[in-house]
């Protein structure tokens, strides 16, 4: 295979190498510098130049799609998809409405890539695993990522099919110690000690609810705070009575770990939660949150989901281009 240049992530000039060196052989690690905190940066780097051999898209904008929004991908143009099978390092997708496929193309003649399906940590992957595209995207050249799940709305305001942008999050499963930073630190993915105040980008929430007016659609879009649960079981009523007198609008089962990894590697972040569910905060009720039903409300949103992302895509396309 010809070499291929991958330029360090984020391009920073303060790059100071590691101090800590990943173990050389463990549990995960096969002897080959891999550990079970983590693939090496050589490693997901050979992930990386695999995919960069297979496919001619150089994308710069990355899409995860939530549960039952792989429709988002179908919008791409010239798409050359891989099954994540074939993807060396890769986990596979075990969930229904995860198809389990990287798919590069355009989308209003910019190049993106999507996770037509992506890894949670019930379906047994650590964090680091389930994040592990991430770093891959980042290794690609995608700068921006734009990720969307499927929630249960706790905001007592919001209706099923509402749209939520992530302004914030909280990382219950970090407030345990459970992160996908979690282990050494290698400076070339990013800083040991990464801020995450401002994980949203400020300019895209502002892009999207212009975008949101501009579709007339701004009755359904919402802003909150989104967290995440390790699942697979959904919330009992008093964890969901918890979490809403924490500030929590809208809860799920993703996102959060793949923000703090994209972070980390410097890329600008955009989440936008679908609410599939009302959270059921009362013990006088027989509602009861399902998967299901998560799937059917990713269907009937798929049109204005699609068309919104797109013009997404354009719209931070533009401002990146701009910002250069
Ligand atoms: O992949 P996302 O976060 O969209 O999926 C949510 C959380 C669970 O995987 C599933 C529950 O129905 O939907
Ligand atoms: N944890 C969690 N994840 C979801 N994904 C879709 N709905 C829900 C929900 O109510 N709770």
């Amino acid at each position: 295979m010809a070499p291929i240049n991958v330029t360090v992530m984020g391009g920073r000039k303060d790059y100071v190498p590691a101090k800590e060196t990943l173990p050389e052989v463990d549990a995960e690690g096969n002897g080959n510098g891999n550990s079970a905190k983590g693939y090496s940066y050589e490693t997901l780097q050979e992930t990386a130049n695999f995919l960069l051999a297979r496919i001619s898209i150089r994308p710069t904008i990355g899409i995860i799609c939530g549960s039952g929004m792989g429709s988002l991908a179908e919008s791409i143009v010239d798409a050359e998809s891989i099954p994540y099978e074939e993807i060396p390092n890769f986990p596979i997708s075990t969930v229904e409405g995860h198809h389990g496929r990287l798919v590069f193309g355009r989308l209003d003649g910019v190049s993106v890539v999507a996770m037509q399906g992506r890894f949670h940590y019930y379906e047994g992957y650590p964090l680091w695993k389930c994040c592990l595209p991430v770093r891959v995207m980042r290794l690609l050249g995608v700068k921006t990522l734009i990720a969307t799940n499927a929630a249960g709305g706790l905001n007592p305001t919001y209706k099923i099919g509402d749209l939520m942008i992530v302004k914030d999050h909280i990382n219950m499963m970090g407030f345990a110690g459970n992160n996908p930073l979690h282990g050494p630190n290698d400076e070339r993915f990013g800083p040991r000690f990464p801020p995450m105040n401002k994980a949203y980008n400020y300019e895209y929430r502002k892009l999207a609810k212009e975008v949101a007016k501009e579709y007339n659609i701004e009755n359904i879009v919402r802003e909150g705070v989104y967290t995440c649960l390790g699942g697979p079981n959904f919330e009992t009523v008093a964890e969901l009575n918890m979490l809403k007198m924490v500030g929590v609008d809208a809860v799920g089962m993703s996102t959060v770990h793949e923000v703090i990894t994209a972070r980390h590697c410097d890329m600008n972040v955009f989440a936008l939660s679908l609410i599939t569910n009302e959270c059921v905060t009362s013990y006088e009720t027989d509602d009861q949150a399902n998967h299901d039903e998560v799937l059917d409300v990713g269907r009937m949103r798929q049109d204005i989901l699609r068309k919104f992302v797109s013009r997404l895509v354009t719209r931070f396309h533009q401002i990146d281009n701009a910002s250069l």
